[in-house]
């Protein structure tokens, strides 16, 4: 794994894969193995970023799991993957967990978007506060507008408090974003991630220039999705608009049912790897759902052994 200080080129260099986390019936105990598997699944289609953020709902963890993820993570990773915990939301958790973070090997540390109350410039001293005591660089997950000023953004990356974005606010139309306009006149291109999957991000990384990007989909069609950035990088945009349809299926999915009960459960249903139970305040999709989920990720499976092999 990965533990030397975070460049651009580590940013650029490939899909940000979001996994599930693979939980025993107890919902508090981790499943070293399928964790393990889901990682070197990713892995072989040639994907060497892993985030363990939204989709692996840190958000429930109780200080014992998180305590424990922050151990296993290193042996989930191959030697070249840089892997990304991630912390919070609230302070009173980034606090705790950044005592926890400050005894790893982690560069960099995603924090994840607070929705409760808060203001611009409590959130700027919440992250100020966690880079210090984790003795690591921090990731913006930014959901929300509102949630810090354009050059607010700019100061703490000049600073080196946080050394990539994960832009996922959702204007309705991708192409056309003032406020993300106003962050990159003060925050450098390839610092900034789409944090929005797959689809999203060919108009993001159109549009804007962004380095690369996150996504959820990836983990059971990581060539693809490769596929996709190594478009996107030539500028062919009919490639990747192309590479990404079938992917659309899942997607709409996650967009009715929930993003990550959906890839959580498609993981399972697609036979890479066995998720496990989902922590309250989630839940398993009705078996209804299960079947056009299971009809949504066989063709996506199936069609990875056509596209390029990773170099
Ligand atoms: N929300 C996106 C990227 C992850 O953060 C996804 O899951 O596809």
């Amino acid at each position: 794994m990965k533990t030397t200080p975070v460049t651009e080129d580590d940013i650029a260099r490939s899909v940000w894969a979001v996994p599930p986390v693979s939980l025993e019936p107890d919902g508090t105990h981790l499943n070293g193995p399928e964790n393990a598997k889901l990682a070197a699944h990713i892995e072989a289609g040639g994907v060497s970023t892993l985030l363990y953020g939204g989709n692996a709902n840190i958000y429930a963890m109780t200080h014992g799991t998180y305590s424990d993820l922050l151990d296993a993570i290193p042996d989930w990773a191959g030697a070249d993957t840089w892997a990304i915990p991630s912390a919070g939301p609230d302070f009173g958790k980034l606090r705790d967990q950044a005592a926890m973070l400050a005894r790893t090997r982690f560069p960099a540390a995603m924090l994840l978007p607070m929705t409760g109350p808060s203001s611009p410039q409590g959130t700027e001293a919440a992250i100020r506060d966690f880079a210090d005591r984790a003795g690591m660089a921090a990731i913006l997950y930014l959901r929300s507008d509102q949630m810090l000023l354009p050059d607010q953004i700019g100061a703490l990356v000049d600073d080196g408090t946080v050394v990539a974005v994960k832009y996922a606010v959702e204007t309705g139309d991708f192409t056309r974003d003032p406020y993300l306009d106003r962050m990159l006149s003060v925050v450098p291109r390839p610092r900034v991630v789409s944090g929005i999957g797959e689809i999203a991000a060919v108009p993001h990384l159109r549009s804007f220039g962004l380095a690369s990007f996150t996504a959820g989909a990836v983990c059971i069609a990581p060539r693809r999705a490769m596929a996709v950035l190594a478009a996107l990088k030539d500028r062919a945009v009919a490639r990747a608009t192309a590479l990404t349809g079938p992917i659309q299926p899942l997607e709409d999915l996650r967009n009715e049912h929930g993003a990550i009960a959906v890839i959580h459960d498609a993981v399972t249903l697609s036979g890479v790897a066995d998720m496990g139970a989902m922590t309250p305040h989630l839940s398993h999709v009705p078996d209804h759902v299960k079947d056009q989920i299971a009809a949504a990720v066989a063709p996506l499976l199936e069609q990875e052994s056509d596209l390029t092999e990773p170099a």
